[in-house]
């Protein structure tokens, strides 16, 4: 009889962001309790890292980005308590989140920083992950909005990251605007051109979460993003459960049981969700013009407040680059659309 495939060793390491991509889906409003049962599930499925923080990282809860229903630090209280085999992550952009929020999450048992930065600004990084080194943590570099550079130019900013210490450094699909061959450009060229791994974190707008996470560990790719129940900005992202299953299927060892997953997904993910995860035309739009994921509902509101589209505000913002940490721009271009209506 053939071993189970939770008993080989794992091809790639496994991330599983519900508790912080997440809670964009939940608008940042999950409670201590959901934190704990969620974090028991993935635990008790095998998933060796799980990450918690608001949805735009640690100090993310703000009027700009949205308040977190609970204070994330009780959230990664509770995640650190509750884990038994699990590392527990945090997500950290520099400027939203302080030098002080990494020695805290540190202090309360927290052992992987994940320091993220637009594609083009790593050099903005290189204090955060020099500080999570010297904090004793695991390093991971995370290049958001991938799609808007080069596959060259975004090794010459993983080169930065890795000379600033980091363990890992992601290529980060925000918008969930790559598709197969566009991954397969960029995780290529940065496992060609890095000494340290290299991850995908795929969203799901153009429903290729999955093909492209697979993708990216055909071309030597170390580590997956993954969100239970697909949970997460936009469309969500690449779905756990259904990553490992298909894992499962073409003989791809995970270290995670995939029918524990199944039930994660099920009885514990998916009735914290306000709404099913799916391809809807403002997930698909994000997707089709390449616009941030963490935008969906806040140009939703916008274009309800204002009495315009929610299509047009996302294809406008596509249309003049706009990155993270633009919130605002939505408002503008909101405004723009109602004075032209
Ligand atoms: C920090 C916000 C953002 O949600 C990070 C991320 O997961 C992404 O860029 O996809
Ligand atoms: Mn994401």
């Amino acid at each position: 009889m053939s071993a189970p495939a939770t008993a080989a060793k794992p091809a790639f390491r496994l991330t599983d962001s519900t508790l912080r991509d997440g809670s964009h889906a939940v608008a940042h409003q999950y409670t201590e309790q959901q934190a704990i049962d969620i974090v028991a599930g993935l635990d008790r499925a095998g998933v060796p890292v799980i990450e918690v923080s608001h949805g735009d990282g640690l100090g993310g809860s703000s009027f700009n980005y949205g308040f977190s229903g609970t204070d994330e630090m009780k959230l990664i209280s509770r995640a650190v308590e509750t884990a038994k085999q699990a590392k527990i992550a945090c997500l950290l952009l520099p400027g939203i989140g302080v030098a002080d929020d990494l020695k805290a999450v540190k202090d309360a048992g927290v052992q992987v920083a994940r320091i993220a930065t637009h594609c083009t600004e790593a050099d903005i990084a290189e204090q955060h992950i020099g500080m999570a080194k010297e904090l004793g943590m695991e390093a991971v570099g995370f290049l958001m909005m991938a799609h808007m550079t080069s596959p060259d130019e975004l090794l010459r900013q993983a080169l930065i990251m890795q000379e600033s210490g980091a363990d890992v450094v992601y290529c980060v699909d925000s918008a969930g605007a790559l598709t197969t061959k566009t991954v397969t450009e960029r995780i290529e060229t940065l496992v060609g051109g890095l000494d340290v791994p290299v991850g995908l974190h795929a969203h799901e707008n153009l429903s290729l979460s999955v093909a492209n996470s697979l993708t990216a560990l055909d071309h030597g790719a170390l580590h997956i993003d993954a969100c239970t129940g697909g949970a997460g900005a936009g469309a969500g992202n690449c779905p756990t459960e259904v990553f490992v299953a298909v894992c499962d299927r073409m003989g791809v060892a995970t270290g995670v049981d995939t029918m524990t997953m199944v039930d994660v997904a099920e009885e514990v993910v998916r009735p914290a969700m306000n709404r099913p995860q799916m391809v809807d035309r403002a997930a698909l739009i994000l997707g089709y013009a390449g616009v941030y994921g963490s935008f969906m509902l806040h140009s939703e509101r916008a274009a309800k407040r204002y009495g315009v589209s929610q299509a047009q505000i996302l294809i406008e913002l596509g249309k003049r680059g706009v990155v993270g940490g633009q919130e605002d721009m939505i408002i503008d271009v909101a405004l723009e659309l109602a004075a032209n209506k």
